[in-house]
């Protein structure tokens, strides 16, 4: 797959591509830092091994897990790396790792001497389809998610499947809330095939044969073309990259409010279900859309709901939301499936009453508690 940003970038699929990465970092690079947690740890040794035998000189640099890895000081701690092993503009760095860490390291590439090359190697199924693709890259501060980066895309990047024999079952599903998302905005066929394979696929890796490998292929190519679409034709977000911001709206909000103790995934699968609330409530989105929302997302094990007393604090949250514009809240939601649109500055009492969908504690409300 092929994504034309700043420069043309090759996102490989498949099994055993590990021999592929000298030639997606180029020609012309001495040194690679590979930034990776501990999980990852008998992973980046064979990274490293296997560069230090191609000739390059191959350092690693531990961060770490998931969303602790987001903060500048672990920034400051690579650019020192970086700073005392000399790494100049022809050297590169490869980021071995969920979204966290390919974000992270993704931000460290942007910033060190004004940028230099990455490669994605993501492990985790939501990086293979979302985070590594596209040249978003950011960490967090004590306001909130993402509220620091750059737009910074990987000279390739490297989905090895195998990786995800490893992948634990709620991590797993996780991926899934992305790629359920890319469905609804885009390709329906991916909303089929998860209905067709709920079971085996929430059920992971439990439930791994040859039938779901061929699924799981098929789930992150279909995404990644998605995506590769997408920001290939605007990379920075003027307007269509908006669209993969579907449900991202709350989900960042409940991030930061559960201190990041929630799966990012999840997080986009309650606030899915609430931009499709939002949707249904301004008389855009038939209720059977909305229902397919909440079967979809509850057949693979994603939570539909969220605790109704913290509406004023997510909403404070929701306000420095990067889609905000001043005062103006903005929302992706759907007009059907695959045609997502926005919804700017949406009356006060339309979010209440679509938070009350949601809401875990509403004795009414439609919402299933998982
Ligand atoms: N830049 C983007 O466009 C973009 C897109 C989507 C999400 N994101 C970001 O990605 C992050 C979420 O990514 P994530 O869900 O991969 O979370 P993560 O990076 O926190 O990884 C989840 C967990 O999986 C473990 N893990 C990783 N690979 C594994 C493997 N192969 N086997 C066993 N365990 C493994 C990690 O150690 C971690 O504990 C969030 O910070 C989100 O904001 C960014
Ligand atoms: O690539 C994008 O653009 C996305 O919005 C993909 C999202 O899945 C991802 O979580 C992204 O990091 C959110 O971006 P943000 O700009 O809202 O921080
Ligand atoms: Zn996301």
């Amino acid at each position: 797959m092929r994504v034309d940003a700043e420069h043309s970038y090759d996102v490989l699929i498949g099994k055993q591509l590990l021999g592929e990465l000298p030639r997606l970092l180029g020609t012309g690079v001495k040194k690679v830092l590979v930034v990776h947690t501990e999980a990852m740890e008998a992973s980046a040794a064979v990274v490293r091994e296997d560069l230090l035998a191609q000739g390059y000189e191959a350092l690693l640099a531990v961060i770490p897990d998931a969303e602790g890895a987001k903060s500048v000081d672990v920034v400051a701690f690579c650019w020192q790396v970086l700073g005392q092993s000399d790494f100049t503009r022809s050297d590169a760095i490869v980021s071995l790792g969920g979204g966290a860490t390919t974000d992270v390291a993704g931000f460290i590439a942007a910033t060190w001497l004004r940028g230099i090359s990455v490669v994605h190697i993501p492990t985790t199924l939501l990086a293979m389809v979302d985070a590594a693709v596209g040249g978003k890259t950011g960490i967090n501060t004590a306001e909130g998610k993402n509220l620091v980066g750059a737009f910074h895309s990987p000279v390739g990047v490297l989905c090895d499947l195998v990786a995800l024999e490893t992948l634990p079952r709620w991590d797993f599903v996780a991926g899934l809330g992305e790629i359920i998302k890319t469905g609804f905005i885009a390709d329906p066929v991916i909303l089929d095939l998860v209905e067709a394979n709920a079971e085996a696929l929430g059920t992971w890796p439990a439930s791994i044969d040859d039938h779901l490998w061929d699924v799981v292929r098929e789930l992150v190519e279909r995404s990644v073309a998605v995506k590769a679409r997408v920001v290939s034709e605007d990379l920075k977000e003027a307007s269509l990259r908006e669209i993969l911001n579907y449900g991202h709206t709350l989900a960042h909000a409940i991030e930061q409010v559960e201190r990041y103790a929630w799966r990012h995934g999840a997080a986009v699968s309650v606030g899915m279900v609430f931009a499709a609330e939002l949707a249904r409530l301004a008389g855009r989105l038939d209720d059977e859309v909305v229902d397919r929302h909440r079967s979809i997302l509850a057949s693979v094990g994603l939570p539909l709901t969220y605790r109704g007393d913290r509406w004023e604090q997510l909403l404070a949250v929701m306000r420095r939301d990067k889609k905000s514009r001043g005062d103006l809240l903005r929302f992706v939601v759907l007009d059907g499936i695959g045609k997502p649109t926005r919804l700017e500055g949406p009356d006060p009492t339309l979010l209440a009453a679509a938070y009350a969908e949601i809401s875990a504690d509403a004795p009414t409300s439609r919402a299933i508690s998982l």
